[in-house]
């Protein structure tokens, strides 16, 4: 085979098998047998291996990449990360909706509702397309660069769908692990003598902060992105607009977000998820409600560390933790 015709063949196996891993790992959803894609894969390999100039970072086959580190290195997120105000009860929520409707001089307002997932929130940073850095969020401003081991994550897509995507994107979600592989990886813990993690939140942070990517591989990692941090070059009118620009864009968005226009309809769907949460495959900890208008957003503000055009749901721990 002639260069250019390897290298014309890489890409479109790289299309492929992109496009099977967003099915599979991202709506759930495979439209092909596991043998067909391990043939795909082992093509592109053999590929890069007679040919490796061809090997590019975002190629599928650079997941789990590059020898363990020394320790982390910080970086500045270009905007900060807020963390959000807890309400724990309907007088709470009253309030805040109070706060809203005053700060906006009694306009009417939509509320994008989302689940609140008890995971390790991260900043994915894209530019011209690409996945150029992961890092944990940290104080808010600078958090630890975690790039080789965010890649492990199937879900989390190395390149953008072109055309649309801004030159640069910071995108803001969850890593969490899943309660089912939690369950495992302790029984497997228990059976080598290691100490347990408490809780998938723990389990997830340990598996996030681990030197080597390839142990992180293997935890069953997922993520949910839920929000945009600064990008240079796209503008939205309503968060609901961002989130489904997200999922056009191959990442993980959770199914389950609502958009209501009265605290009522709020606080019945706050009730259903009380009790439906223990249901899910994953830990949630509570619902975050946000003003879905940007401009309206903009003329609330945020106070020192959080923003004032949204709130954190609470319920209270599960008793035994999980
Ligand atoms: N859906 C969301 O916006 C969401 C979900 N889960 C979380 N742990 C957080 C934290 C912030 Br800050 S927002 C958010």
């Amino acid at each position: 085979m002639k260069p250019e015709e390897a290298r014309a063949r890489a890409e479109e196996l790289r299309r492929e098998i992109e496009y099977h891993d967003h099915r599979y790992y991202v709506l759930d959803d495979p439209v092909i047998e596991d043998a067909e894609y391990d043939r795909l894969v082992r093509e592109l390999v053999a590929l890069e291996t007679a040919y490796p100039e061809l090997v590019t970072p975002d190629s599928p086959t650079q997941r789990v990449g590059g020898r363990p580190r020394e320790g982390f290195v910080t970086v500045q997120h270009r905007a900060p990360m807020l963390s959000l105000a807890n309400a724990f009860n309907a007088a709470d929520l009253a309030d805040f909706d109070r706060r809203v409707r005053t700060g906006l001089a009694d306009e009417d307002v939509d509320y994008v509702v989302e689940l609140k997932f008890d995971g390790v929130a991260v900043s994915l940073t894209y530019e011209h397309g690409r996945l150029v850095r992961g890092a944990t969020r940290g104080d808010g401003v600078t958090g630890e660069e975690i790039t080789p081991n965010l890649r492990t994550i199937r879900s989390i897509p190395l390149r953008l769908r072109q055309p649309g995507a801004p030159n640069v994107i910071e995108v803001r979600g969850e890593v969490y692990m899943p309660k089912e592989a939690f369950a495992r990886l302790n029984e497997r813990r228990e059976d080598a003598g290691l100490p347990l993690f408490a809780n998938p939140r723990n389990a997830a942070a340990g598996s996030l902060r681990q030197l080597d990517p390839g142990i992180t591989a293997e935890r069953k990692l997922d993520i949910w992105l839920y929000g945009i941090g600064y990008t240079d070059g796209i503008v939205f009118g309503r968060h609901s607009e961002a989130l489904a620009w997200l999922g056009e864009q191959g990442f993980r968005v959770n199914p389950h977000t609502r958009i209501f226009s009265t605290l009522e309809e709020v606080e019945r769907h706050l009730e259903h998820w009380r009790e439906a949460r223990f249901e899910l495959p994953y830990v949630i900890d509570g619902l975050v409600l946000k003003v879905d208008r940007l401009d309206q957003q903009e003329r609330l503000g945020t106070t020192l560390k959080s923003p004032r055009w949204a709130v954190a749901y609470k319920y209270p721990p599960e008793q035994a933790e999980t």
